[in-house]
């Protein structure tokens, strides 16, 4: 579970301060998709920052499961990441020298490499499996189609089995077939593993498959409404 208690995050703007992040309140259970959406400059991008420890609120708290992640130094902030956030930008950013499986065995809490051993091996093949690559584990990002790369920077996101997930706009780069299957995709992983994962979206198509919608302006949250099903 996540839970974003009162944040304010603030930039110097001149002399005065623009407020990014006004008072912002939201939990994500175990198992719960939440879209944030919001006009472009409403602080959607500033909000994941903070949730993922990679900017600090001017006040307010972030909890993971219970436990306090705001104001950690920066090796035990790069921890947390490390072992309890997965993280999905919009582009996929893979390597582009190693293929879809060797991408996943890059991460470090997977311990691999060359030298990954064969579990390690097995629980990437899994993943990649569990987001419909099984077949494609040995082609290069070049081989991949677009909405295959964010389908490995998802199984990428997911080797360390995260509680959280922080997803900012996945489909950007996508065409509508591939948009609305890694949608799907990241509702069912989110269901499956008892993921609590935040998604930023400007496209509402696919807004059904969430749990539950908050649409921000300005900083704060106008109308956290049950997503119509
Ligand atoms: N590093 C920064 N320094 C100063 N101001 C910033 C910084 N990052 C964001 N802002 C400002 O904070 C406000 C919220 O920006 P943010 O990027 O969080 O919004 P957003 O909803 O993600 O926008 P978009 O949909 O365009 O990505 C905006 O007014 C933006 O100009």
């Amino acid at each position: 579970m996540i839970t974003l208690d009162n944040l304010v995050l603030s930039y110097p703007d001149g002399a005065r301060r623009l407020t990014a992040l006004d008072h912002v309140s939201l939990t994500a259970d175990s198992g719960e998709l939440v879209g944030i959406t919001g006009p472009s400059g409403s602080g959607k991008s500033s909000l994941l920052a903070v949730a993922a420890t990679l900017a600090t609120p001017d006040s307010g708290r972030v909890l993971i499961d219970g436990q306090e992640i705001t104001g950690l130094g920066r090796d035990a902030a790069a921890r947390v990441r490390r072992e309890q956030l997965g993280i999905v930008f919009q582009q996929a950013n893979l390597v582009p020298s190693l293929n879809a499986l060797d991408q996943l065995l890059a991460v470090p809490t997977l311990g691999g490499g060359r030298r990954a051993g064969r579990a390690a091996k097995a629980s990437a093949v899994e993943l990649l499996e569990a987001v419909g690559l099984g077949a494609q584990a040995k082609l290069m990002p070049h081989q991949l189609s677009g909405g295959q790369r964010q389908r490995v920077n998802i199984a990428r996101a997911l080797v360390s089995s995260p509680s959280v997930l922080l997803v900012d706009e996945p489909t950007s780069a996508l065409d509508s077939q591939a948009r609305s299957a890694v949608i799907e995709l990241i509702a069912e992983l989110t269901a499956s593993n008892g993921t609590s994962t935040l998604l930023v979206t400007h496209d509402l198509q696919h807004a059904h498959r969430f749990d539950r919608l908050v649409t921000l302006v300005d900083g704060a949250i106008v109308e956290p409404e049950l997503a119509a099903v």
